[in-house]
């Protein structure tokens, strides 16, 4: 593997070793259906594996139930036997499917249907769907299959229309539940408790099967989706072949500069290609993971070229997969790649969620994926029963996948996350009610299942709004219109942004108008469908964005500066010159300029921008260090003091420093519009269309566009403003991430395989100690931070050092935040000062990008330690003299990245640190 690598560079950072596993078989449960049975060996299954039959055993006997297992590992199964089973045996029994995108859905049901089993209806409903077609669905089919989206705008707002098939409800099956995370899983916790609530209407109670890839608590997280307590089934009986996984760094290039003169290492994307081509050169099959199509392509294209070089036979046996591509192309290519007439293929995460392909020789992730069950999910890829296999993670520059490489157990030894929703934000809560209010109204005794407290509050803002009536009975919806249409479950909008091509008045898709700015502004590169375009002109007035075709050899990047205020305090832990906050604030951005940069990571150059400020409120994470803590000795410290309110603080020290990456919505991407609208059953309100595929693959399933309601747009807004006004684009920021080379717009999560952690030897530098324990030793001491002398347990800093430590602190962990919070760098934003005027001492936020928050401030809150002490980690790991994007630079820093001090962010977090242990944190 390293083969073609220069002898002076050493980029494996680690090989571990996980042994493979044999199956473990059950009988065929007594309940099965003889002809289900017979369908199922027909197709090569002669016996379920142990947790299929647990699993779908728990469902049929009435126990909502959350099967978590690795990738490939047959969830399926487990709701199809018991499914299958009672409509085979001419059970009025309906069934719901539930997937996240419509891809998906429609693998799924082509499965079910290709097992011919009789009695068995089993149609899709989503935007697809001819509306010819629609009638005889909601009259006929006995299993339907369907997106969150279409659930929300096509099915329970007209459930009505779907009376027989409600009243026959017995399983919902919620599909790779794990990627419903963030404001869209929020929305779509909230989503179930409707479809429970309107089942019941109807006298129906429907069990819930989940599937899952493997998460930590997955029990806990199926009861917290659903509503419901669901027992889970966990332990993984399929077969596993042994696999190889080996880090890898890349080297840092000599020839090459960066922003502010820093060091850049080589690309991942590239250093992939090059794996891949010798790969496919040793006739491995192999998948190779970019984060961005454009990347995959560029990926494919590359591994391509080298093969030219050195076999041109094999030149045609590689090629790029990801969405975009048509249903027809995707199938051919992952019929070539299993048969072996493939033997390379670069794909976004398009190849990550549900599709058949697994027992592959090789896998290499270029930069991870965001989550760990993703990585797991795309790392189980690699692995056939018999035959070992191998697993390479290429870091990219990016702080977060320095710390992984460096630190193999974060990696290979944690549980993979819980996803993290939070379906209280007031933001997801009071449109959501809204529609559950306009669906049936609203009795007391309900309000618990929306959240009790929070929700009557929300209900009162409502009713004052004239949005509702409060009779004693319980809330009415007041309006002959639904609200359905208004409301987007993919974030948390405002009204969209169109992005049209001028010559052609093609209108591309839409982007969030908190995230127009950063991704449409003047200048970006804006990327649709693989195709590249530019952008003219941004008019946020009427809510356009006007775009022309171009391919340039530069990315954009936008720079923006921000401003944030603490608009109250909800938990305070103070640790002696140290304390630890989360709280709801008020952050101002203003997009101010942009870098283009080659893809090599040079920086041609900066342009400067002229947009309003954009103004959000949310929640955040935050700590303050005491002047005396900070400087260098006891009470020396005083004689500085920063700005937080931009540049003009009048501080010696600079101007506040400040990076949003505040960004895409969930799960979404910008795509083409294709009807896909949920208003067919007559919901009234306005059409919704379609975005599905996107630079990250994420494939929304129905991401929905309209352009109702008077939305100011201001995040800062009372949640039903937002309801209003919302109506929630897949994402658009997303591509423009992606274009930006940014270390990765959302994913969508997805799958893992439990069995990290099993062994390992190590090749390179390690630290030792438990990681993600806040275990770790403390700073050696070195570099000027630790010169002269300083308080006792203090950082020693110079007045002058303080801004760029305190901003070096931030970017750093801003890039670990998502190792401990379901998230995605691009998130999250941050603001580092001197001194900060509502905490009246030098002050990190970490605020989440979303309006209300969805959660990660409260993860970061209560993982403060472990979450500091891999920041730190993360910064001494990078071998860069003083900052480079692996540790400190930010690829979205509103300064520039100016001022940066790698060892004073060292020293503040030791003292951080210090501070939280020695008070018993
Ligand atoms: N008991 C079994 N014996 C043999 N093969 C099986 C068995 N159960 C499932 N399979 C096969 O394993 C493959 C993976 O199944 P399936 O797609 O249901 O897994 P999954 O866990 O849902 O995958 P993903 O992780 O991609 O979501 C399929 O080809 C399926 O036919």
């Amino acid at each position: 593997m390293t083969a073609g690598t220069p002898s002076r560079e050493h980029p494996v950072t680690h090989v571990a070793d996980l042994p493979g596993r044999a199956a473990r078989y059950a009988e065929w449960p007594s309940w099965a259906d003889p002809a289900v049975v017979a369908a199922l060996r027909d197709c090569g299954v002669s016996a379920p594996w142990a947790h299929q039959a647990e699993a779908a055993s728990h469902a049929y006997e009435g126990r909502h139930v959350v099967v978590s297992t690795g990738t490939a590992s047959g969830k399926s199964l487990a709701y199809q036997l018991p499914v299958l089973s009672r409509l085979a045996a001419g059970e009025k029994a309906n069934a719901l499917y539930l997937s996240p995108t419509k891809a998906l859905g429609a693998d799924q049901l082509r499965s079910v249907s290709s097992l011919d089993v009789p009695g068995v209806r089993a149609a899709s409903f989503d935007g697809d769907t001819p509306m010819a077609e629609r009638d005889w669905v909601r009259a006929h089919a006995n299993w339907v299959f369907t997106n969150p989206d279409m659930l929300h705008r096509g099915i329970l707002s007209a459930h009505g229309r779907w009376a027989t098939f409600f009243r026959r409800l017995r399983y919902v099956v919620v599909d790779e539940c794990h990627s419903y995370r963030g404001v869209f899983g929020s929305h779509v916790a909230l989503l179930l408790r409707r479809l429970r609530r309107v089942a019941e209407h109807y006298g129906a109670s429907p069990v819930f099967v989940l599937a899952s890839a493997t998460t930590a608590s997955p029990a806990s997280f199926a009861s917290r989706l659903t509503g419901v307590p669901c027992v889970a089934v966990t332990e993984d009986a399929s077969p596993r072949g042994a696999r190889t996984v080996a880090l890898w760094e890349p080297p840092l290039l000599e020839e090459l500069t960066g922003e502010n003169g820093a060091p850049v290492r080589r690309p991942a994307g590239a250093e992939a290609s090059r794996i891949l081509a010798d790969l496919v050169v040793e006739g491995a099959r192999s998948l190779a993971f970019i984060r961005s199509r454009r990347g995959a392509e560029l990926a494919a294209l590359g591994a391509r070229r080298i093969l030219s070089e050195v076999d041109p036979a094999l030149v045609e046996t590689v090629a790029a997969y990801r969405s975009g591509y048509l249903p027809e192309e995707r199938r051919a290519l992952e019929a070539a790649l299993l048969s072996g007439r493939l033997l390379g293929v670069a794909t976004t995460n398009a190849l990550e969620l549900g599709v058949d392909i697994a027992g592959l020789d090789a896998v290499v992730l270029a930069g991870y994926p965001g989550t760990l069950a993703s990585f797991w999910q795309q790392a189980g890829r690699a692995g056939r029963s018999g035959d070992s296999a191998l697993v390479v993670f290429v870091a990219r520059d990016d702080p977060l996948d320095t710390y992984l490489v460096h630190h193999p157990a974060a990696l290979l030894s944690r549980p993979v996350e819980t996803a993290v929703l939070d379906p209280a934000n007031p933001y997801v809560l009071a449109p959501q009610l809204a529609c559950a209010v306009a669906e049936l109204p609203l009795t007391v005794p309900e309000l618990e299942v929306f959240g009790g407290a929070a929700a009557l509050e929300v209900l009162a803002e409502l009713a004052e709004q004239k949005l509702l009536r409060r009779r004693s009975s319980g809330w009415y919806w007041t309006s002959r219109e639904r609200p359905h249409a208004e409301v987007g479950i993919r974030g948390t909008g405002g009204e969209q942004i169109a992005v049209v091509e001028s010559d052609s008045g093609r209108m591309l898709g839409t982007v969030d108008p908190g995230s127009a700015c950063f991704a449409v502004h003047p200048g970006a590169v804006y990327l649709h469908q693989g195709s590249s375009y530019v952008v003219d002109e941004l008019d946020l007035e009427t809510g356009l964005a006007l775009v022309h075709a171009e391919n340039p050899d530069w990315t954009t990047t936008p720079r923006e500066v921000v401003d944030i205020s603490v608009l109250s305090t909800q938990e305070k832990q103070d640790y002696g010159g140290v304390s630890i906050c989360l709280g709801e604030v008020a952050v101002t951005s203003q997009v101010v300029g942009y870098l283009r940069r080659r893809p090599s990571g040079e920086v041609l150059d900066h342009t400067p921008l002229d947009l309003p400020e954009q103004s959000l409120r949310t929640r955040a994470v935050w700590y303050t260090v005491s002047a005396e803590l900070l400087g260098p000795a006891a009470g020396g410290g005083k004689g500085w003091r920063g700005s937080s309110r931009g540049t003009g603080g009048g501080g010696a020290e600079g101007p506040a420093a400040a990076d949003t990456e505040v960004a895409p919505d969930p799960g979404g991407s910008p795509g083409s519009l294709a009807a896909d609208s949920g208003a067919a059953g007559g919901s009234g309100g306005a059409a919704a269309a379609s975005a599905a595929g996107g630079a990250t693959d994420a494939e929304a399933a129905s991401g929905s566009v309209t352009a109702a309601g008077d939305s100011t747009g201001s995040a800062a807004a009372r949640p039903f403003t937002t309801v209003a006004g919302s109506a929630t684009a897949a994402g658009g920021s997303v591509s423009t991430a992606a274009a930006s080379g940014a270390p990765g717009a959302s994913s969508s999560g997805v799958s893992g395989d439990g069995e990290a952690g099993t062994g390992g030897h190590r090749v390179g530098t390690e630290s030792a100690g438990p990681v993600g324990t806040g275990e770790e030793p403390l700073a050696s001491g070195r570099g000027p931070a630790h010169e002269g002398g300083r308080t006792p347990g203090g950082a020693g800093l110079v007045p002058a050092r303080v801004p760029g430590a305190l901003h070096a602190a931030e970017h750093a962990a801003i890039g670990l935040l998502p190792l401990f919070a379901t998230c995605d760098r691009w998130d999250i934003g941050g603001v580092s000062t001197a001194w900060h005027e509502d905490t009246g001492e030098a002050t990190v936020f970490v605020h989440d990008g979303h309006p209300g928050g969805a959660g990660f401030a409260e993860r970061g809150y209560a993982a403060i330690v472990p979450w500091l002490a891999a920041t730190r980690e993360a910064i001494v790991s990078c071998e860069c003299p003083t900052g480079c994007p692996s540790c400190v630079q930010s690829p979205k820093c509103g300064n520039g990245n100016e001022p940066l001090d790698k060892a004073g962010a060292v020293a503040v977090l030791d003292t951080v640190l210090g501070a939280l242990r020695q008070h018993g944190a």
